[in-house]
């Protein structure tokens, strides 16, 4: 056990993530009228590489044109191995507001790339004397992403969240799959003859949630990509935030609901974690360390096991 107190991550909601590419701004309103807590303006990978100048001019519009509403409000740069990715980071510190709350940096593959765009950032903001600090995101979608997850959490003070890409981490690491995220046909295990289907994203976020949770960062599972499967959205979300992350990325707006749904505790599991406590209390007020909960042992641990509901489902109420 550290001396060390494990850092809280921002206390803002997270669940649900929306993406809308920069080059499709007729959808950028329906983004801001739903339910997501977070808004992700694209100019990655779901732009052509000829509507890169005009996706960023549309996303630095509608950054002060539209009404975001209380929603975090991100915007997803291109990748550090492109010619584009330090243009957007220019054009947006130089032309918005304090409107825009973070940048998402795709394909981080060591601190080093968060510390470039860092440095940059931090040169702008005192340039143009910006008041309001820009927080980062970054997505973890590489083998080397993986294999430096921790120094990468540890990158910046401007470290908000950060996401499992699936898609260009099954790539990265030459998984025999076209699927983004969910069950994969050939993951499985036989007993019996009977197949049982594993998660091979589950050491993945594993990692993630404890890099995250190490330094105070905000873990986020990232894309689903059948959105026709609602079933197969939920188990894999409901698996996320077993594992300890707090949201899950849209890639269409049905998502919104069902990530929503899933990332916030329902009143049982909220009314549950208060009856613990209480029964804590009372054990407290015995001098017991530990006592019996519906036939089931409950002790110090479980206070910050129930501690974690309970400050979830109240900062989502706000
Ligand atoms: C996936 C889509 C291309 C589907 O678009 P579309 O064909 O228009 O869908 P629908 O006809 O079903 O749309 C129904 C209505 O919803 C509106 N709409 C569509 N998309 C969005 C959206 N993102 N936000 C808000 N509203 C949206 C339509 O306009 C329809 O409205 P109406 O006519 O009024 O009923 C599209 O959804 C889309 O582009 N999604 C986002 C794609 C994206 O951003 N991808 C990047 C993130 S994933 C990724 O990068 C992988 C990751 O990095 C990794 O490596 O894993
Ligand atoms: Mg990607």
């Amino acid at each position: 056990m550290s001396f060390r107190i494990q850092p809280s991550p921002p206390a803002r909601p997270n669940r649900c993530q929306l993406f809308g590419p920069g080059s499709r701004p007729a959808i950028f309103e329906k983004m801001a009228a739903s339910a997501a807590d977070v808004i992700n303006l694209d100019l990655e990978d779901s732009v052509a590489p000829s509507d890169k100048d005009s996706a960023r001019t549309n996303i630095i519009a509608a950054i002060s044109d539209i009404d975001w509403g209380s929603k975090a409000l991100s915007v997803r740069i291109n990748g550090l191995d492109t010619p584009y990715w330090y243009r957007d980071v220019v054009d947006l510190m130089e032309q918005t507001g304090d409107r825009l709350d973070q940048i998402m940096i795709p394909k981080v593959g060591c601190a080093a790339d968060v510390y470039a765009v860092d440095a940059l950032v931090t040169a702008i903001e005192a340039a143009k004397g910006r008041s309001k600090k820009i927080t980062f995101e970054v997505i973890i979608e590489s083998a080397a992403g993986i294999a430096h997850v921790e120094e990468i959490a540890a990158s910046s003070p401007r470290m908000a969240a950060m996401s499992l890409g699936a898609a260009d981490f099954a790539a990265s690491m030459g998984m025999q799959t076209t699927g983004i995220g969910g069950t994969q046909e050939n993951y499985y295990m036989i007993r019996e003859g009977q197949k049982h289907w594993s998660d091979p994203w589950h050491w993945a976020q594993a990692a993630i949630v404890a890099a995250c949770r190490t330094h105070g960062v905000l873990p986020v599972d990232g894309p689903f990509g059948d959105f026709s499967d609602d079933e197969g959205f939920r188990a894999q979300a409901r698996r996320s935030a077993t594992l300890g992350m707090v949201g899950k990325w849209a890639i269409h707006p049905k998502q919104v609901t069902l990530a929503n749904e899933v990332f916030t505790p329902s009143d049982e599991a909220v009314a549950e974690a208060r009856e613990i406590l209480a029964a804590m209390e009372e054990a407290k007020a015995k001098g017991e360390g530990a006592t019996v909960y519906k036939g089931r042992l409950v002790d110090i641990a479980s206070i910050k096991q129930a501690e974690v509901i309970v400050r979830q489902s109240e900062m989502i109420a706000g």
